[in-house]
């Protein structure tokens, strides 16, 4: 099979005041074709590419989870988190992973999240989302566990659209949007289900710029990771802590309560239904 994890090497100048030389040397062998890695100078790209629409399965989630731990291996100091299908950041969570699962799976699933969630949130290296398209729910969360965020402007939206699927947003995908755009605007967005346009979301602080095209959008991308990146390093990381911590901790003291509470509730024949309706609504649009 053709690997999809794209790699170019070239002789890269340390960005960082504190850094060594940035040389990140990727195993592309042992990653998923599902995520493109590319280094560039002093930092790294990751590209979703999972078409149609970058839905996070299992094996998504793990891919991003095994990117992430490449990087960190490799002393890379950031990234600029994005997509390689045209139009779509991340459709959110594969919808199918939760819709007469075995419970196995769902577990297996739950608890790739959780880790995936916990890298990225915690994560020593700075890193950027380039919004590229369309960012729900799970897409959001994605987004917003970056240390900034740039959206191209167009038809795109980006939210935490949960409750229109009959489902929570879980409260650590809460304690991330707080963080990100204040309790009052989440404790709305988050019942309403809101999907933002990208002017919208910059209105209220969940997008950082709004750019015209992609071309702009990754120039803005890549200056602003290279700011974070002239930033001393542990400062900088300890900076974030003092926003990320708690929310970190609490997920890390509550993981199986968390796992358990998911599987539970994701299961009721409720939520089941809600699921099969809302998988039947996307597969009629086409
Ligand atoms: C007491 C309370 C405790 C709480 C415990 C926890 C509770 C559980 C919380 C679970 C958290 C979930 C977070 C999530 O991420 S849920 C997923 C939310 N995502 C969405 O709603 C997005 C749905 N998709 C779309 O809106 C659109 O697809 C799009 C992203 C806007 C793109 O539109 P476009 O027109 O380009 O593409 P299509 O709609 O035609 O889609 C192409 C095919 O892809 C399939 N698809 C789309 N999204 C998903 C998805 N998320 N999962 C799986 N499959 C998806 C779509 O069906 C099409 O398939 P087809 O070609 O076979 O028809």
């Amino acid at each position: 099979m053709m690997s999809l994890v794209t790699f170019t090497r070239n002789n890269a100048l340390p960005l960082l005041r504190t850094s060594i030389t940035v040389r990140i040397q990727l195993n592309s062998a042992s990653l998923s074709s599902l995520v493109r890695l590319e280094e560039k100078q002093g930092y790294a790209v990751v590209a979703m590419h999972k078409p149609p629409v970058n839905s996070l399965s299992l094996e998504m989630i793990q891919a991003l989870s095994e990117s992430l731990s490449e990087l960190e291996k490799n002393k890379c100091k950031g990234f600029i988190l994005t997509s390689a299908c045209p139009g779509i950041f991340s459709a959110g969570l594969d919808i199918r992973e939760m819709y007469q699962p075995t419970e196995e799976r769902l577990k297996e699933f739950w608890s790739s999240l959780q880790t995936l969630w916990l890298q990225l949130y915690g994560s020593k290296m700075a890193s950027v989302a380039l919004i590229n398209g369309h960012a729900p729910a799970g897409g959001c969360l994605l987004a917003m566990c970056c240390d900034s965020r740039i959206m191209v402007n167009g038809k795109s939206k980006i939210g935490l659209n949960e409750t229109k699927l009959g489902i929570v947003a879980p409260f650590w995908f809460k304690d991330t949007f707080v963080n990100t755009i204040g309790v009052r605007q989440s404790e709305r967005a988050l019942q309403l289900g809101s999907l933002f346009t990208p002017d919208e979301a910059l209105k209220i602080g969940l997008v950082d710029r709004v750019l015209p095209d992609p071309e702009a959008a990754t120039a803005v991308a890549e200056s602003e990771l290279k700011e974070f990146l002239q930033i001393p390093a542990m400062a900088r990381y300890l900076s974030k802590m003092r926003i990320r911590e708690a929310a970190l901790k609490d997920l890390l003291e509550n993981r199986e309560k968390d796992l358990n509470t998911f599987v539970n509730f994701a299961t009721t024949d409720a939520v089941q239904k809600g699921l099969g309706i809302y998988l039947q609504s996307l597969a009629k649009k086409n």
